[in-house]
């Protein structure tokens, strides 16, 4: 997939694996919007937590909203940068079953959060849409229907 440095997203599934080839460019962004680089280490995958598990933590685990960028600054001093190579990535997308609620797990750290606002926020589901339990299938088709137009 090729991504444009622009497309900010978090991950609609529980957890992502990232496999990052040499060169950095993803970016995560912090609580104070701040871009912080995600480091490449050798020999390591990459875990990003995914909406799935907002949903299920009442956001005690984040979504991590993020973006790859191109980098081509040859004056950049970060050593990760190889501006005259191609990157390649592997992501494997851990989703739950279509029919899977999204509701709070069983948990006494997760019972006396409030309930988590911001994931619905960040998402961009409707005002209506905030207190339901919604399936993981019905989320996933709600994400892909916002970030792509189908023919
Ligand atoms: O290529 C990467 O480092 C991340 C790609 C990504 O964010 C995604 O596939 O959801
Ligand atoms: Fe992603």
């Amino acid at each position: 997939m090729i991504w444009t440095s622009n497309f900010l997203h978090s991950d609609y599934g529980s957890l992502t694996v990232l496999i990052q080839k040499d060169i950095g460019g993803l970016e995560i962004l912090s609580n104070s919007s701040f871009w912080i680089p995600a480091p490449v280490i050798p020999n390591h995958v990459l875990i990003n937590i995914g909406d799935l598990l907002e949903f299920w933590t009442k956001g005690l685990f984040k979504s991590t909203v993020h973006r790859v960028v191109a980098r081509n600054n040859k004056t950049s001093g970060d050593k990760n940068f190889a501006p005259d190579n191609d990157r390649y990535s592997i992501a494997y997308f851990c989703h739950a079953e279509d029919d899977v609620g999204l509701d709070p797990i069983p948990s006494k750290i997760i019972d006396v959060l409030d309930e988590n606002t911001k994931v619905w926020d960040k998402v961009g589901y409707k005002e209506g849409a905030k207190g339901k339990v919604i399936t993981s299938g019905e989320h996933l088709r709600y994400r892909l229907d916002v970030s792509y137009k189908y023919c």
